[in-house]
């Protein structure tokens, strides 16, 4: 059947432009990289610890949020800068109620972080 055929055509191709996101994500995005960069350093410290399964789904939700919400925020900031390159007191209020999504994020994966390995360090 045509139809299915390109249907899932459709959709890998789909794979490969949010693959691309990705990978422009993490080559362009200073803030995605250091994210990155602490999600390794947990992973590898969730190993170390032998944390269990519960804190390890707790541990890889909160990458996925903050790395994601990260992404988003970009995308906000892109299209703020296309729409309005200009300084504008809005722009500014978009980009920051982004960035404070993220942050809010980040907050709550420091929380957890602390409650994961606060006990096993100490
Ligand atoms: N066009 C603008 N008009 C007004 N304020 C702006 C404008 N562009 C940026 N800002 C201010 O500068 C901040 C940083 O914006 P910028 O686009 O440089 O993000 P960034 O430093 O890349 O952030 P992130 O680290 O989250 O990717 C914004 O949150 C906003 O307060």
């Amino acid at each position: 059947m045509p139809k299915k055929e390109s249907f899932l055509i459709n959709r890998i191709k789909s794979i490969g432009f949010a693959f691309k996101g990705m990978l422009i994500l993490i080559r362009t995005e200073a803030s995605i990289k250091v994210q990155l960069f602490i999600a390794i350093v947990v992973t590898f410290a969730g190993f170390y610890f032998d944390i269990s399964k519960s804190e390890w789904m707790a541990q890889l939700i909160m990458i996925s949020i903050v790395m994601s919400m990260e992404g988003m925020n970009t995308a906000v900031e892109y299209i703020a800068d296309f729409i309005h390159p200009e300084y504008h007191k809005k722009i500014g209020l978009i980009k920051d109620v982004a960035a404070g999504a993220v942050f809010i994020a980040s907050i709550i994966a420091v929380i957890i972080a602390g409650i994961i390995y606060f006990p096993k360090i100490l």
